[in-house]
């Protein structure tokens, strides 16, 4: 594992919210091909710490690095498209399932890429769906299903590393396998990419998880 290609790197992050310190100290690296588990209990900030990896949330203290460059440094469409965060909760505008997935291959940042939707359909076959799942509509599909999408539209739009926030939480335990077996070849064929997971399933981490990285509010 240490000879695999750091992909991204933090140092010294801290947070707070409001007079209350979440955690500070933060240091993390995610090597190619890892499935980094991000652990700790409920409120200790495992959200806003996935959100500040992918440019989402202010970083108050310490800098991360993508490939070795600082975050600062890429123009920020750019890197939430190399380093992709994915929430518990999505929810798609209403409109085709295939549809939902084809949109941000028009958004300009994703520009030299295309959408074919016979790879969705692949993707959606490997996580049980048939491919009429591609026509239905996004707006009315389960929690769940919303969420097999969101993982289907960003393994397609392949980001370096994707930061999983309970991106699983509400599927049942046989798609969650599979969808953890979609994602483990996606890590193992194609360029250098990595994946850090937030889970409340101790079960999920421990079979999934190459390495488990403890938040405890005081620095890790
Ligand atoms: N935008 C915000 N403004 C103020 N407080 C926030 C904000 N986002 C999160 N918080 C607070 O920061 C703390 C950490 O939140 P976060 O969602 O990161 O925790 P978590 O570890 O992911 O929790 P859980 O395991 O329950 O999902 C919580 O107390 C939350 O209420």
């Amino acid at each position: 594992m240490q000879s695999q290609e750091v992909l991204l790197e933090a140092r010294g992050l801290s947070r707070s919210v409001g007079s209350r310190q979440l955690w500070q100290g933060v240091d993390l690296e995610v090597r190619a091909t890892e499935r980094l588990a991000v652990s700790g209990p409920s409120g200790v900030g495992k959200s806003l710490l996935l959100r500040a990896l992918a440019g989402l949330d202010v970083l108050e203290g310490g800098e991360v690095w993508l490939r070795g460059k600082p975050q600062a440094a890429w123009p920020m469409p750019q890197f939430r498209a190399e380093v992709m965060y994915l929430l518990q909760r999505p929810a798609p505008a209403s409109g085709t399932v295939n549809a939902h997935l084809a949109e941000p291959f028009g958004f300009k940042i994703h520009g030299g890429k295309s959408y074919r939707p016979e790879e969705a359909a692949r993707l959606l076959q490997q996580l049980g769906r048939p491919s009429a799942f591609l026509d239905q509509d996004a707006a009315c599909l389960s929690g769940g299903e919303a969420q097999l999408v969101a993982l289907v539209r960003a393994l397609l739009l392949s980001p370096t590393v994707l930061l999983l926030d309970e991106a699983t939480s509400a599927l049942d335990a046989e798609t969650a396998e599979l969808a953890e077996t979609l994602l483990q070849t996606w890590l193992d064929t194609g360029p250098a990419r990595a994946l850090v997971f937030v889970s409340h399933d101790r079960a999920q981490q421990e079979r999934f998880a190459t390495r488990i990285q403890l938040l405890s509010g005081v620095g890790v």
